[in-house]
């Protein structure tokens, strides 16, 4: 072991540390902690966010060399998600009132379970801080379990699959897409929308991203940005509060679009929706932009083609195609904290979907190979985001 490295993990650490403590002071604000008091998403202002992240990273570092090869791989908490996939089915957290204590017994005869597995999961769901032991037998909420028993979205998103062609079909015992299947069933498809909804709130994915760097500002006034597979619309009312000259047009398939909550009265004018599967032809000729978020690494090749050529008859010179999507890196060039997470979202669409996320060198690829009239202009990589923006043009 390189005892240097170990020595200066830990004071990067300690030195890290000290400045978050003393910025925290300085600002009136309270310690971290587990407490069933604290905000369920970290508040850590963004002044302070690259010394966190070095100070995870760091001690991500520290903690595996520590562990060693064997014990950082058997690490890996693979059971962890049939846990909370049990929590969820159990409806576990909701079992008991946030702020009061309950035993196992009591709670296991709340959800209808026996007690031996409602403490085994919930002993194992302990070590990741959801729930807390105060004495034997006798439990209490954590932040997490209260966010999980109060937070609808939270709760949605823990039970969440995304569209399959192969394990989730198999598992629902069809061959319907899993959009088919959501299609049929009003109730799961509200639920997936929730927890969608939920997995948009961590910073990494916050829609400014795609404001800042999107070719928004550089549109004609009047000029249609349209979101295929937009959902209830949030990206494009996010981008109609900067650029409130645009007109967009967000489409889904119909459950989607019928289920849609309102959108705040001021963007009614700008902000109209519209059913599309976008497997059929693009009604809307001519637009601007075509924004794809979030869509593209639901779909094996294949299928992204189709949709790309489906597109196609639209386009008209010069029109753009922005997709917000992780573009994955060229190997050990960030983070690794950060890399591991966009590499574990990857093999995730590959084991529920056959899909995929993409690197720069794929993202071109996949257009040429749709046509070879798209043109690849930038990818844009914002530092704390986890979609980039990648744009191609329309060129005849
Ligand atoms: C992962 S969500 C992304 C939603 C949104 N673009 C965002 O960034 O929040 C995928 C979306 O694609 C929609 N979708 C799936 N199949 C579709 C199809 N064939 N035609 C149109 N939309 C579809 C879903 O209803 C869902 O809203």
């Amino acid at each position: 072991m390189d005892h240097n490295r170990i020595v200066e993990l830990a004071t990067s650490i300690s030195q890290n540390v000290a400045k978050i403590d003393s910025y925290l002071k300085s600002n009136g604000l309270s310690g971290p902690s587990f407490d069933i008091d604290t905000p369920f998403i970290n508040g850590f202002p963004e002044e302070i966010g690259a010394i966190r992240d070095a100070v995870l990273e760091a001690n991500l570092e520290l903690s595996e060399l520590l562990l060693g090869p064997k014990e950082t791989f058997v690490e890996y908490q693979y059971n962890y998600f049939v846990c909370m996939r049990a929590l969820y089915q159990y409806k576990i957290p909701n079992a008991f009132p946030v702020g009061e204590e309950a035993t196992f017994a009591q709670i296991a005869s709340n959800c209808n379970c026996s007690e031996v597995v409602v403490r085994r999961i919930m002993r194992l769901a302990m070590t990741n801080r959801i729930f807390k032991e105060v004495r034997k037998g006798v439990v209490v909420h954590t932040a997490t379990s209260k966010a999980l028993a109060e937070d609808e979205r939270f709760r949605d998103y823990v039970d969440s699959e995304d569209p399959s062609q192969t394990g989730f079909s198999l598992a629902n015992n069809t061959t319907d897409t899993m959009y088919q299947i959501m299609g049929k069933d009003p109730a799961r498809a509200q639920r997936f929308s929730n927890a969608m909804a939920f997995r948009l709130t961590g910073p990494a994915l916050k829609l400014d991203f795609l404001v800042d760097h999107g070719p928004w500002g550089s549109l004609p006034a009047g000029g249609t940005v349209v979101d295929i597979g937009g959902s209830h619309g949030k990206a494009m009312v996010a981008i109609a509060e900067k650029f409130p000259s645009l007109r967009f047009i967000v489409q889904d398939l119909p459950p989607t679009i019928a289920a849609r909550r309102p959108i705040p009265q001021e963007f009614e004018y700008c902000v109209s929706f519209m059913e599309h599967d976008f497997f059929t032809p693009q009604p809307i000729i001519g637009a601007a932009v075509y924004l794809f978020r979030w869509i593209f690494h639901n779909w094996p090749d294949k299928h992204c083609i189709r949709i790309l050529k489906n597109l196609v008859p639209a386009l008209r010179q010069g029109s753009r195609v922005v997709v917000s999507e992780i573009c994955l890196p060229e190997p050990n060039t960030i983070a690794v904290r950060k890399e591991r997470k966009l590499r574990a979202m990857d093999i995730a669409m590959m084991t529920m979907q056959n899909a995929q996320e993409r690197d720069k060198g794929e993202w071109i690829n996949l257009f040429k190979r749709a046509d070879e009239r798209f043109h690849f202009v930038e990818v844009v990589q914002p530092e704390e985001s986890d979609l980039a923006v990648i744009e191609f043009i329309w060129q005849e």
